[in-house]
């Protein structure tokens, strides 16, 4: 797992659209007084997708993605990057919000991202959380990934409590597209966006499982604040369990997680040098 310290919410979201949309140029990463220049490695862009070959993109709710589908609106209006042939398939809806609530995860979505790029809506996939069977929506949205051969890139938040899409804590780490009930801490947590009225946020979800989201070829992670520093330290530092389900992503071939200083606060000065370190080492090494 690679871990990627920037100062502000706004530099470690520019980060991770930069990365997603994978400009071909080189990237300087400085770190204790040492400068290396660095070669960044191609996703969308390098990709090239068609609509016979489309990148398959996961995507997240909540107030961590914001700066990032900010940046990637930014750089679409200035043509650096195209959605046409991109298929996404969102980690999460609530069970019972009608589609058109404010708060649902579709009109997150569209209001935004989806709206203000070219991506075709039907190439959008989200969950239906009213769906009349639940189960058999749950199934095909599995079968539907396989069928198009799988995630590319799955770009995630946090709760708090460390959970990944809606994987609260002691969700089975082999987990796959389900109904779950929402924690505690995370209807406390979402319910800013409900005027702060408890009573108003969904107690249920349909949500991608922890093994949906480590099929993916490649997992980025966004986490920033303090009140996600406790979750980066356990999903770091801590074993891999189902306690944290971002823990998960210790095994995965192919994970990044870039936070903010904040969310730092709780990790050893010793985790983020090594790190860093590690990065450095593996990219300098891959060059080779
Ligand atoms: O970024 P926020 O608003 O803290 O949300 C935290 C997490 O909760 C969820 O919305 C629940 O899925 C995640 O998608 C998100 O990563």
């Amino acid at each position: 797992m690679r871990l990627i310290v920037r100062e502000t919410q706004d530099q470690a979201a520019q980060y991770i659209a930069d990365y997603i949309i994978s400009k071909t140029s080189l990237e300087y990463l400085q770190s204790y007084n040492i400068i290396l220049k660095l070669t960044a490695t191609e996703r969308i862009n390098g990709f090239s997708p068609t609509a016979e070959r489309p990148f398959v993109l996961g995507l997240p709710t909540g107030s961590s993605p914001l700066p990032i589908y900010k940046a990637l609106i930014q750089a679409y209006n200035q043509g650096k990057i195209s959605f046409r042939h991109v298929v996404t398939f969102n980690m999460d809806e609530y069970v019972g919000l009608p589609r058109e609530h404010p708060e649902s995860y579709h009109s997150f979505m569209f209001s935004n991202f989806f709206s203000h790029v070219d991506i075709d809506s039907k190439n959008v996939n989200i969950l239906n959380g009213n769906a009349p069977n639940l189960r058999e929506e749950c199934l095909s949205y599995e079968a539907k990934i396989k069928a198009l051969g799988g995630i590319e890139l799955f770009l995630g938040g946090v709760g708090s409590d460390g959970h990944i899409a809606f994987n609260e804590p002691g969700s089975s780490l082999a987990s796959r597209t389900r109904i779950k009930s929402l924690a505690y801490e995370t209807i406390v947590a979402n319910a800013r966006f409900f005027n702060n009225d408890l009573s108003l946020v969904p107690r249920m979800a349909l949500t991608v499982g922890v093994q949906t989201i480590m099929d993916a070829k490649e997992v980025v992670i966004i986490a920033s604040g303090t009140s996600k520093a406790l979750a980066i330290q356990q999903a770091i530092e801590g074993g891999v369990g189902h306690l944290c389900t971002l823990s998960c992503l210790q095994l995965h071939p192919c994970s990044m997680v870039v936070v903010d200083e904040d969310a730092t606060m709780e990790l050893k000065v010793k985790t983020v040098k090594v790190c860093i370190s590690q990065v450095l080492s593996e990219r300098s090494s891959s060059k080779a």
